[in-house]
Order: C-alpha cells, then sequence, then structure tokens
C-alpha cells in the first residue's frame, strides 16, 4: 500500500547566495522534490513497452502524470515510493507492507526533524572556491562562524548530514542521453534503483554544491524513510567547522564530463583554504 502523499511546498522558492550573500545565478533552492513531466511524459510516449515502463508502473505513472502537474505531491510520491514496500524503512525499521499505518508522511517527517536537511541548511554555506583549489566555482563548507558567539558546529563520524533533493527525471540509458538536464546532466545523482535520476541542474538543496575529493568525508547511502527512496549523505570522518563537505563521485564521472579531477593533482589532495568568513 502506498504511503499517504507529501504535498510539497510548491511556493517555497528562494535563489541560493554564497557566504557574501551573493545570489548564485539562475538556480532555485528546494527542500522538496519537483518532476520533470516533460522528460516523464516523453519516456513514457517514446518506449511504453519497454523496461522501466510496464504493466501496474507505466498505468500508474500515466495516471499520475495525468493527475497533476510537474509539483504535484503525489507524482513525487510515486516516484519516490517505486519498489519500496519490500524495503525497511529507516525510521520505524518496518517494511511498508508489514503495517501500513507505520510509516509514510510521520516518518519521513520525523527524518526530517532530525535535522540532516537543517545540518546542510543551518550549519554549511555555500563558498566560492578558493584560488588554489585548482578549479573554479563553489563549494559546501561546515561554518566557521556563528551568531553571536554560539557553539560552533562540528559533524562527528557516521552523522547523517542530508539528502539529495532536485528534478526527478526517468532512468532509461537513451532517454537518459536524450534528457541532458541542466548544465549537461552535471547536477544528476543516479537514483539507487535505476528508474529515475535526481537532476539538481535547475532546482536543488544545497547538496548540490558537493565537490568530489578522492579522500571525501561524505558518502551517499540509498535509504528508504517513509516509504521514499533517498540519497542520503553519512560522514566518514569528523568534520571540523571551516572544513569543505566532499564526496566521491565514482571513477567514470570527470571521463564522462570530459574534465579533470583537481583535488589530487600531485598525488594527494590539495588543501582547500577557504577564505576566512566575514
Ligand atoms: C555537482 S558540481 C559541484 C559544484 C560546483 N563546484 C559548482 O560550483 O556548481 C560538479 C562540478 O564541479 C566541478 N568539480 C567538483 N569537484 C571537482 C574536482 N575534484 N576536480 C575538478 N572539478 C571538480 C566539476 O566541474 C564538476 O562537473
Amino acid at each position: 500500500m502506498a504511503p499517504p502523499a507529501i504535498v510539497p511546498d510548491a511556493n517555497r522558492r528562494e535563489r541560493f547566495r554564497d557566504n557574501n550573500g551573493n545570489i548564485i545565478s539562475d538556480i532555485w533552492k528546494t527542500s522538496e522534490y519537483r518532476v520533470n513531466k516533460n522528460a516523464w511524459t516523453r519516456a513514457l510516449r517514446v518506449k511504453p513497452a519497454r523496461e522501466p515502463y510496464r504493466g501496474r508502473r507505466l498505468r500508474q505513472l500515466t495516471q499520475a502524470m495525468n493527475s497533476g502537474g510537474p509539483t504535484d505531491g503525489d507524482t513525487v510520491n510515486s516516484v519516490l515510493s517505486w519498489e519500496t514496500e519490500k524495503d525497511q524503512c529507516w525510521v520505524c525499521k518496518r517494511q511498508l507492507n508489514d503495517d501500513p499505518n507505520s510509516c509514510g508522511q510521520r516518518c519521513y517527517d520525523w527524518w526530517r526533524n532530525l535535522g540532516p536537511q537543517d545540518r546542510l541548511e543551518n550549519d554549511c554555506e555555500i563558498r566560492p572556491l578558493p584560488w588554489n583549489s585548482g578549479f573554479e566555482g563553489h563549494g559546501v563548507y561546515l561554518k566557521n562562524w556563528t551568531p553571536g558567539g554560539a557553539k560552533m558546529p562540528s559533524i562527528t563520524r557516521n552523522d547523517m548530514v542530508g539528502e539529495y533533493v532536485g528534478e526527478l527525471v526517468p532512468w532509461d540509458r537513451e532517454g537518459h542521453d536524450e534528457y541532458e538536464g541542466e548544465a549537461e546532466g552535471r547536477y544528476i545523482f543516479e537514483g539507487p534503483n535505476k528508474r529515475w535520476l535526481i537532476d539538481a541542474g535547475k532546482w536543488g538543496n544545497t547538496s548540490r554544491f558537493i565537490n568530489h575529493n578522492c579522500r571525501p568525508n561524505l558518502i551517499a547511502v540509498p535509504m528508504v524513510v517513509g516509504g521514499r527512496r533517498l540519497i542520503t549523505f553519512r560522514a566518514l570522518k569528523a568534520i571540523k567547522a571551516g572544513d569543505e563537505l566532499t564526496i566521491h563521485y565514482g571513477e567514470s564521472y570527470f571521463n564522462r564530463y570530459n574534465e579533470k579531477c583537481r583535488c589530487n593533482a600531485k598525488g594527494r589532495p590539495v588543501a582547500h583554504d577557504p577564505e576566512p568568513a566575514p
């Protein structure tokens, strides 16, 4: 049985800002997923008879697509709860079909209230990369300043740090190639079950700015919470105030985009030395 619909707050639109308060252009900050309706409609139209769009799922998806827009809560749920019935919920430790009342919105709210989202949004900030990082852009840093001298944030090993949020697009090799996404797909996180991709090229949360490091301090962990299959981040080691948060993008990432990993250009990670925050 499907968990109750989780309806996103579609009106909460905010721009990303770096630690100087400057708007980072053209990207919207959101704490909720969105469905890229065009990509799903195209995938359903182009390959109706092929995996992964078949049978009951195809009917459910078509129905979902017909019944709502890209910010429809049911549609987001129908994608994220795809084949999660047999998985254990991380919060209540039950299978969804054990006890339908135990899961869904309640467990998902619980997960969000545990603060993983807040860790990224409140304890971290997006900073322009320092000149010696070897590449341009922004990165995510654990704040090393606090208002009014409050306690500095820190992250301990195994802490949950957040969740990768963005637009949900169908996973399909051909559809994926066809679907370039924003920024040529550089912000796409491949979904944990080869059913969908999360593209944070246009919409996303702070985790879209997490850079690659060959010796990362975070790891992406797929998890089911409240019937939703999520990509979450967990700390591999203790992270101090002022440190950059990094993950390993996987072996093929830099080849795919014809880029070069700069973090260990000299055989060791370059010290990411952020400018002192104001
Ligand atoms: C998901 S984005 C990370 C955020 C990005 N720095 C920004 O400012 O938007 C991924 C892109 O960041 C850059 N990048 C991240 N880690 C890198 C690394 N270790 N070496 C070189 N480029 C990196 C690459 O251009 C890559 O395609």
